[in-house]
């Protein structure tokens, strides 16, 4: 299956990254003008700002990127000292073949504060030769300082259209047959995150010739939809019995945990809520009680217990 599909698929030029049509023509503008301020790079995992980043710097410094390039990814010390090294000593040297250098620093929202200081004052010190790209995905978390010296990029969860459009064009690559319901399923689970969604499709790839609804829930242990929907919809008109069963087989046949239970039932609530087939109340009380179990399981108590002690405050 020759490696992730997540690093074989990585858009390598800035017009094949899908969605973020905004965020992607205002970058091409830095490549034509052959200058860029510092930039950040904000949002949710998964959804393109390293691979925006990588792009970006291939085009603007052209053959000369590697030279000219530092990254800093996560599992790097995020501490006052690798700011005070690394990133130094690659901004004290003179660009080779190119107006300026490049640092690309991931999950700047996990540095300490010492540490966005003293990264501040590297900013300041080499503004000349050197742009700093910053990805995180809260930008609150990143001192003001910093802010107010980055243009600041907003990516946004994919729209499921372009997943479904992207996971298509993979499996068709990588000649895999699939039923459509699987890769819609893949889309609903991913929230908007395109690492998650191929790497769901991969690993439902890797049991067997064709990507199915079956093969998707063996690999991901999830609930189906359908069953969730059966079973609010149970619960609701007084079956209490029925939606019990169908909570007991899902958790125990197919696996699924507590947590994803809890975060597939509100999918489903806030679906009905949104579409109006539930009423502000309803929603109110059960929001409410679902936020209680929520909260049971993280601290500890028994899953299944819980689940249905939720299913029958539905009634
Ligand atoms: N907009 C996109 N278009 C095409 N592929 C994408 C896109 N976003 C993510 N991917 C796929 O997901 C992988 C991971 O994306 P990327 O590293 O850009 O995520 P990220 O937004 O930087 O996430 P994190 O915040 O976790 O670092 C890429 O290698 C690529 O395969």
């Amino acid at each position: 299956m020759n490696g992730p599909w997540v690093e074989k698929y990585r858009p390598q030029k800035l017009e094949d990254v899908v969605g973020q049509k905004h965020i992607i023509e205002r970058l091409e503008k830095y490549v034509n003008e052959e200058s860029m301020p510092n930039l950040m790079f904000t949002g949710p995992a998964g959804v393109g700002k390293t691979t925006s980043a990588l792009a970006l710097v291939k085009s603007v410094l052209g053959e000369y990127w590697r030279q000219n390039f530092l990254e800093l990814n996560a599992s790097d010390a995020r501490g006052i000292e690798t700011v005070r090294t690394n990133i130094k000593e690659f901004c004290r040297l003179k660009p080779v073949g190119t107006p300026f250098r490049i640092v690309f620093l991931d999950e700047v929202d996990n540095m300490t504060k010492d540490a966005q200081h003293a990264l501040r004052r590297e900013m300041e010190m080499y503004t000349k030769t050197v742009s700093f790209i910053l990805s995180c995905n809260y930008s609150s978390k990143i001192i003001d300082p910093i802010q107010s010296r980055t243009a600041i990029f907003r990516f946004t969860p994919i729209k499921s259209e372009d997943i479904v459009n992207r996971l298509e064009y993979i499996a068709k690559e990588e000649n895999f047959e699939y039923e459509l319901p699987a890769i819609e399923s893949i889309v609903y689970f991913a929230e908007g995150d395109m690492r998650k969604s191929i790497n769901i499709l991969q690993a439902s790839a890797s049991e067997g010739e064709k990507i199915t609804e079956d093969s998707l829930y063996d690999v991901i242990s999830k609930a189906k939809p359908k069953d969730i929907t059966d079973m609010i919809t149970k619960a609701l008109s007084g079956d209490f019995m029925g939606a019990r069963n169908l909570l007991r087989e899902v958790m125990v046949l197919q696996g699924t945990s507590g947590e994803d239970m809890v975060n597939q039932i509100y999918q489903e609530i806030s679906k009905r809520a949104f579409e109006d087939k539930m009423s502000s109340e309803v929603y109110i009380d059960l929001i409410e009680s679902l936020a209680q179990t929520d909260f049971r399981i993280r601290e500890g108590a028994n899953p299944r217990i819980q689940l249905e002690a939720l299913l029958a405050q539905f009634l």
